[in-house]
């Protein structure tokens, strides 16, 4: 083999000559960071009401997890000393405890210390976003794992400039919507309870972080089964678009729309189900109000978040739900170009080709999805009743909504109080909106009749709602969308404040009620001194029922930072036991669609394929295999675990902040801004041959990655802080190939969900799989680390290096074309990151990074004495991870 295909330069044996041993992050809080306005969300009874606060109260009732030494200066300090391993002191926040305390370390090797925050012992990182890394996790009790993501506060020091620089103002502005957002995210997924999405554990609020525990879901994300699997059969497809359609449902009843809704925020279960993540873009959305935020991922945004047209919410998702399907049957996304302004052209017209392989009624189903006129595009219940989404089904899947009935007045003042982080304003305000909610004409006919009968007009817009019982969108007067007019119940997006009300009343059943509450705070042992500040204060938001989109801050009404300062809280929700009852309305996934999980039990050989047709596997090569039984009692895959070595570091590489490419999310972008910096002419040049040679070469080569691996990155106007060096082990080099054959551990079997593709999976041995692998990475420049079962690996794209895969993009200078000079493989709009609303996304200079992290494990395919490879993105643009995946898969002629 050449090694200097497609010139990229073989063997980096010079990065990973350089890399040094790191020290350990230490996570500690600064000192006299303080909390910000997001604290006005934490509106909750004061602790010292929790007597059982230091208790443990996992698997029972929500305590607070009052720990004295936990946060700031004072514990930063105690954390520098070794401690002790007993519970209590591992409870602490903040605290690095031994990992001998843990469960999962079971061998013994010398114990780093770790991080424990709450009742989680903090492991490694397994994926990062735009909002901050994710790290597994385990339960100091139970052992349970959890994926906590981890966000950092705003800096305090950035609102205290005396003439704050524009930039420091957009920074600023930035980091307060990001904590917005972070504190919706927690809130909502703290409240949601369905099979197909992750559900929120527990919420902890340091003086420098977020950190939201999710429920662990360990089968990894749907873009690595694409790229394991290639395009998915339509049979296998609709299982998972089943559930995706199940969890819509559920949320637009409870007026949620995601708004980020993308193949990366699929991830799946160990069981082969889905479970959707990441409602850090969500929002709350009435009918007859609409939202202003053009947010989400452009590859899977809807032509009217382009156009800057406000919408009411879920005919977005129902676009991005098209897109989902859509890359998942033909294995590519439908609107892709090199350029930006092109590809923002391509998905307003909205022209899709519809490969001949697909089913006509798929056909049928997406060409209904995909309909640029959002007054025309389907409503989710049509999508639901499609002939394909049933077939062999004997119907659409529930929503898993439970039974509602009509609330009444006098409200719950408990749930009124735990209605916070979704800017509704103090509880007295909710319970004034919602009693006028309530007691409007509207509700009451509907909760009486189900059906509202009042005069419905344009401006009619503060009071309730086109309500008609089945389909009667034609009689109502104002162009309403068809997935928005019909309602078939009172309990169906009548009203966010009412959905918030019914999710946390069921929260609270479900939890067993009484002593549940969702955010409480603590002080710190750092300022024994200062009261818990039980003020409440609201932003200004516009009156209810309409929904702020951007919630403005107002000095007015803004928490007075002296007030605040001194005061670290932490926001903790601890879930206790489920009563049976409301147990039971929730089936387990697994059982929910035993017809289609058959698809996953099936097993053929694996087809020999000539190496001349290799560069061009389809769906027909895919290879099937049988889950033994044994399937789920173990591990699916090695990286599910959390590894008893501990952590890897590159030595001197930690990525720099801000250079993570991934970040697929507009954080509240205006697509229109982008749109029309980038509808200025563009320079021919890169309309024509913007993709070097290399990355063209690349493509002819795999074709089955090209297709998605021609997006470009604009600029990034998000900075991540985040240090990934933690996750990383020591440098293998060019020389480790022997050394890791010693070291690597036995390969894990990988029980497989479903399918596996031919191009990845092997009749070679471990070993020359190992070997090949280790050739293929040098060749690619790829960094790369021994982990257990498999390797760490950095690609680091140069971009005065010609010719390597992908290339960090030229800083842009203009904003008439934002693209990657290499063609890398991208969406658009991940760089465009988390900007203020108010502006216009595409003016950044700020350069991006495709730096992309990931891991490559090899695994073992029971039964046919198979090997394979499997891959794992932690970090860095979606499409150009899938094109180098790809790019790896290739080089190594499995
Ligand atoms: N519950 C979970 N279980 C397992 N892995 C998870 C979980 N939640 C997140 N991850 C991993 O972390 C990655 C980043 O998570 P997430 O998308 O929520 O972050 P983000 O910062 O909001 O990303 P984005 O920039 O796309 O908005 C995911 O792609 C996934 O690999």
């Amino acid at each position: 083999m050449d090694n200097h295909i497609h010139g990229v330069p073989a063997v980096s044996s010079k990065r990973a000559a350089a890399m040094n041993a790191l020290p350990k992050i230490k996570i500690s809080d600064p000192p006299n960071r303080h909390p910000n306005l997001i604290d006005a969300f934490m509106q909750s009874p004061s602790h010292q009401t929790h007597p059982k606060s230091s208790v443990d109260p996992v698997g029972s009732t929500f305590s607070p997890h009052i720990s004295s030494s936990a946060l700031g200066p004072k514990r930063s300090a105690s954390a520098r000393k070794p401690l002790p391993t007993s519970p209590n002191r591992s409870r602490e926040h903040g605290l690095r405890v031994p990992a001998t305390s843990s469960p999962l370390n079971s061998d013994d090797k010398p114990r780093e210390r770790r991080k424990v925050i709450g009742n989680y012992v903090l492991g490694k990182t397994i994926g990062a976003g735009s909002m901050g890394k994710v790290k597994v996790a385990h339960h100091i009790k139970t052992g349970e794992q959890v994926a906590i993501k981890i966000v950092t506060r705003q800096n305090p020091d950035s609102q205290k400039l005396k003439i704050p620089s524009q930039e420091t103002l957009k920074a600023a502005q930035s980091e307060k919507n990001r904590e917005i957002r972070t504190v919706r995210e927690a809130a909502l997924s703290t409240l949601l309870r369905h099979p197909y999405i992750c559900e929120a554990r527990d919420v902890y609020i340091t003086s420098s972080h977020y950190y939201i525990a999710f429920e662990f879901v360990d089968g990894g994300q749907m873009l690595d089964y694409i790229i394991s699997h290639g395009k998915l059969k339509e049979k296998q497809a609709r299982k998972f678009v089943r559930q995706i359609g199940s969890a819509l449902k559920y949320l637009h009843h409870n007026s949620i729309v995601h708004r980020d809704l993308k193949i990366e925020n699929i991830l799946i279960s160990k069981n082969g189900d889905i479970k959707i993540i990441d409602f850090g873009l969500s929002n709350l959305y009435m009918r007859q109000s609409r939202l202003r935020t053009f947010c989400g991922s452009l590859y899977f945004a809807a032509p009217e978040l382009l156009n800057a047209q406000p919408y009411i919410g879920p005919e977005v998702d129902i676009w991005s739900f098209g897109i989902v399907l859509y890359v998942l049957v033909c294995g590519k996304v439908p609107f892709d170009d090199q350029n930006m302004s092109a590809l923002h052209a391509k998905i307003k017209k909205g022209t899709v080709e519809y490969p001949s392989y697909l089913s006509g009624d798929c056909k049928s189903l997406l060409s209904r999805m995909l309909v640029t006129d959002p007054l025309k595009r389907a409503s989710l219940d049509e999508i639901l009743n499609h002939p394909w989404m049933n077939r062999n089904y004997d119907g659409p899947m529930p929503s898993f909504a439970p039974e509602r009935s009509p609330i009444t007045l006098p409200l719950d003042q408990s749930i009124i109080k735990e209605m916070n982080g979704f800017d509704f304003g103090p509880p007295e305000k909710i319970n004034r909106e919602l009693t006028k909610v309530i007691s409007s004409e509207a509700y009451q006919s509907l909760a009486k009749t189900g059906f509202y009968s009042g005069p419905i007009s344009a401006d009619k817009k503060k009071t309730f709602f086109e309500f008609r019982i089945r389909h009667a969108a034609q009689d109502i007067e104002n162009p309403i969308l068809p997935s928005l007019s019909i309602s078939s119940n009172v309990y169906d997006a009548f009203h966010p404040l009412l959905s918030i009300y019914y999710l946390v009343l069921e929260r609270k059943q479900y939890d067993r009620g009484g002593t549940w509450n969702r955010f409480v705070k603590t002080p710190v042992s750092s300022v024994p001194s200062s009261p818990i500040q039980t003020q409440s204060f609201s932003r200004s938001l516009p009156p209810m029922p309409e929904i702020s989109d951007n919630p403005v801050i107002t000095k007015a009404n803004e928490p007075n930072d002296d007030d605040l300062s001194r005061i670290t809280r932490k926001l903790s929700l601890v879930r206790g036991k489920p009563s049976p009852e409301t147990q039971s309305h929730l089936p387990s996934p697994s059982t929910l669609e035993k017809k289609s999980s058959s698809i996953f039990r099936r097993f053929s050989s694996r087809r020999k394929q000539s190496r001349s047709s290799s560069s061009n596997r389809s769906s027909s090569s895919t290879l099937q295999i049988s889950a033994p039984l044994e399937a789920t009692q173990s591990p699916v895959v090695p990286r599910t675990k959390v590894s008893s070595k501990p952590p890897i570091s590159y030595k001197n590489k930690v990525l720099n902040s801000g250079n993570i490419g991934r970040s697929t999310s507009v954080r509240e972008g205006r697509y229109a801004g982008v749109d029309k910096a980038l509808d200025s002419p563009v320079n021919d040049s890169t309309l024509t041959s913007g993709v070097p040679p290399a990355v063209q070469h690349n493509r002819l080569l795999n074709p089955r990655g090209a297709s998605l691996g021609r997006g470009k990155i604009a600029d990034a106007t998000f900075k991540q802080k985040q240090v990934l060096s933690d996750t990383m082990g020591e440098p293998i080099g060019k020389h480790a190939e022997a050394k890791s054959q010693e070291k690597v551990d036995p390969i894990k079997p990988v029980f497989l969900k479903g399918l596996f593709s031919v191009s990845t999976t092997s009749t070679k041995n471990t070993e020359t799989i190992q070997r090949d692998l280790i050739r293929v990475m040098e060749l690619l420049d790829i960094e790369y680390k021994e982990i257990k079962g498999g390797y760490s690996c950095i690609y680091r794209p140069q971009g005065n290096v010609p010719n390597t895969l992908l290339t960090t993009p030229a800083k842009a200078n203009n904003n008439q074309s934002r693209r990657l000079p290499s063609g890398g493989s991208s969406f658009s709009t991940e760089s465009y990151g988390y900007v203020p609303d108010t502006v216009q996304v595409g003016t950044s200079e700020e350069p991006v990074s495709s730096v992309l992290m990931f891991e490559i494990y090899i695994v073992k395919v029971p039964i046919l004495s198979l090997r394979g490879v499997s891959f794992h993105r932690i970090s860095g643009n979606s499409w150009q991870y899938k094109t180098l995946a790809s790019r790896i898969l290739n080089e190594l002629k499995l």
